[in-house]
């Protein structure tokens, strides 16, 4: 059984910046409650038949986040499993409203938080990270302040990824999951899960 909502609205939702491990701790999580995992990234890059990076090349940042949205639109309504958004995908107003309707019918959204230290090394100079090309170190804590307000206020669950590996931070996941989706697990705060 999926924890989270029932029928057709994702088990949890991930969120969180470049490096966080959405997508490679939305799997292991998606294993652990024995659902189906889906990456909004992934479904961008199979509509447009490109690679994230080259649609910021040759079709522009603005046509991304189109695509975006709609693939979040699309996955929040019909994915009953773990669903990994980008990085970015929080900024755009229908998302954020998307996910507060999400979370107010009971869906848990999860910021997987990192700091710089951790983030850097696992992003490095990949290059599939158009938004990171230059000065990676820069630009991540850039974007970061214009978007933890966001992600604190949208999450109903706080994991911090630092100093643990991708197992351990899906275990403390699974718990703020199916803790949230408890009985009489309220709170609209977001709840912060200890290791
Ligand atoms: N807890 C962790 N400890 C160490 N390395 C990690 C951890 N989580 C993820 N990684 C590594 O960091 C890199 C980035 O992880 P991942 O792609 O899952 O991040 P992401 O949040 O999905 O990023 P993006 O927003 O760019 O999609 C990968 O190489 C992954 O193996
Ligand atoms: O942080 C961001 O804005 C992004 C993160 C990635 O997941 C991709 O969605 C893309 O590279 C943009
Ligand atoms: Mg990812």
């Amino acid at each position: 059984m999926s924890a989270g909502v029932q029928g057709a609205s994702p088990a949890a939702v991930l969120i969180g910046p470049p490096g966080s491990g959405k997508t490679t701790v939305g799997r292991l999580l998606a294993q652990r409650l024995g659902v189906a995992f889906r990456d909004t990234d992934a479904d961008v890059e199979g509509a447009a038949g490109k690679a994230v990076a080259d649609i910021f090349v040759e079709d522009g940042e603005p046509r991304f986040r189109e695509l975006e949205r709609e693939a979040v639109t699309t996955a929040l309504a019909c994915h009953p499993g773990v669903l990994a958004l980008g990085g970015g995908a929080v900024m755009d107003e229908h998302t954020q409203r998307a996910l507060e309707g999400y979370a107010a019918g009971g869906g848990v959204v999860v910021f997987l938080d990192v700091s710089l230290a951790h983030a850097a090394p696992r992003v490095g100079f990949n290059q599939s990270r158009p938004l990171l090309v230059g000065n990676p170190r820069a630009r991540w804590v850039e974007l970061m302040q214009l978007r933890r307000p966001t992600y604190e206020r949208l999450a109903t669950v706080h994991v911090v990824s630092d100093e643990r590996p991708p197992q351990e931070v899906a275990a403390q996941v699974y718990a703020g999951v199916v803790g949230a989706a408890a009985p009489g697990a309220g709170d609209p705060s977001a709840q912060e899960v200890q290791a």
